[in-house]
């Protein structure tokens, strides 16, 4: 499905880049809504406008958006001066979760800024309209709300998937719960990026048509042959008086975390080594960030043919980190007991340029921002031993990078 903007493709656009001062990324995005981001410790890509848009559905959600970029790219006339990875015509994407009908959508900004190892460039793909650039807005008199699925009854669907895992019927599989808050008035996206970027500078800050967050996993990285991904999975968070070294003892040590984060490692491993000619994986050690702490291990492949990032996306999602073992039997339960529509959330967010590079994430620690409402999602990965109540916790704990930046703290 195109949607109308989509369809001045059919004219002959033209993307230009060239270098540019400054550096604050995400200060120059101009408007409350509609912004684009792909930004960590200061390096990454903004864009603002939309000079094309595709969405799609369903499980041929990858393959359509992947076709329609090489469409889109091959009738652009490209001037690029630098020629590196995110310069030249960029698309944002954010991939729906399920492969049940919902929105996936690719947005090529009229705008992108993007700044790596030191240097700044700006991209404009047609003719740019003109962005007023509007003041940054607080958001006031946030309230928060239970979503589809409150905690007690997370506590409660939890509670019946460890039922289920001792019973055999899989090892692995991660339930997620919502949230919602409730602003004064619609609520400044900038405001919420600029507050995780500050607070999160490990974890890629990301905005992609109203989906706001700020993400420590890396799907798949690809750049030029190379391909990297940075997999996640046994959280640990601040509790009991412990120190940040005890915590991080304690989570190297935990049998349950470990198994949690084998699972994960594995599914992507298994499934990217047929598309390498060498792969490494490092790992486990310590994510620590302000709110949790994960275990982590960094998985690094040399490509043997030129799959494209989406088409290597699509493979790999849902990892183990988000779905489940056997992934098949976790998505069931996901559907029986999260009873959420998950959207977007724990789906591949992140950009594509026209050589084939790009990074696609797993969007966590985000929420769905329309107006004045932002939905917030959080979810645990689950094995035979998990405890209801501590999973509540863990949940609550990854819903704070959002409220915190939402709320100004
Ligand atoms: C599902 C989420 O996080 C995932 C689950 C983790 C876990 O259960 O330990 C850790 C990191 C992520 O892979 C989330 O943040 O919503």
């Amino acid at each position: 499905m195109t949607s109308a903007p989509a369809q001045r493709t059919r004219q002959r656009l033209r993307a230009h880049t060239a270098h540019t001062p400054g550096d604050d990324l995400l200060g120059r995005l101009p408007s409350p809504t509609g912004a684009l981001s792909w930004v960590r410790d200061g390096e990454g890509l903004v864009g603002w406008g939309e000079a094309a848009r595709f969405e799609a559905s369903g499980p041929d959600r990858f393959a359509a958006a992947d076709r329609w970029w090489r469409e889109f790219t091959a009738a652009l006339d490209v001037d690029d001066e630098l020629d590196v990875p995110g310069s030249g015509p960029v698309a944002f994407a954010s991939m729906a979760f399920s492969d049940r009908p919902g929105h996936s959508v690719l947005v090529v900004p009229e705008v992108v800024v993007g700044r790596r190892g030191g240097h700044t460039w700006t991209t404009t793909i047609g003719e740019p309209g003109h962005h007023a650039v509007r003041p940054v807005r607080r958001p006031t008199g946030v309230c928060y709300a239970d979503g589809d699925l409150s905690a007690t009854g997370y506590r409660e669907a939890v509670r019946a998937a460890v039922a289920r895992m001792r019973a055999g019927e899989l090892d692995k599989v991660v339930l997620a719960h919502d949230l919602l808050a409730v602003a004064d008035e619609p609520i400044d996206h900038r405001f919420v990026l600029a507050g995780l970027a500050g607070r999160y500078p490990e974890c890629w800050v990301y905005a992609v048509d109203g989906l706001v967050g700020a993400t420590p996993e890396l799907l798949l990285r690809r750049t030029g042959s190379v391909v990297d991904s940075r997999v996640l999975a046994g959280t640990t968070w601040p509790h009991d008086g412990m120190s940040d070294d005890e915590l991080a003892a304690a989570l190297l040590s935990s049998g349950k975390n470990r198994e949690e984060h084998e699972y994960a490692v594995a599914s992507l491993v298994d499934t990217l080594r047929p598309f390498c000619a060498t792969m490494s994986v490092d790992g486990p050690s310590v994510l620590r960030l302000p709110n949790v702490s994960h275990l982590s291990s960094d998985v690094i492949g040399e490509l043997s043919g030129t799959p494209s990032l989406l088409s290597l996306g699509e493979a790999l999602h849902p990892t183990a980190a988000v779905g489940g073992t056997p992934r098949a039997d976790a998505l069931r339960v996901i559907e029986e007991l999260e009873g959420l529509d998950r959207g977007r959330y724990a789906g591949p967010v992140g950009w594509v340029d026209g050589r084939g590079n790009g990074e696609l994430g797993i969007a966590l620690r985000c929420a769905r921002v329309d107006g004045r409402t932002a939905r917030l999602f959080a979810g645990c990965g689950l094995v035979a031993e998990s405890d209801p109540d501590s999973e509540v916790r863990e949940a609550h704990a990854k819903m704070l990078p959002f409220r915190e930046a939402l709320e100004g703290r």
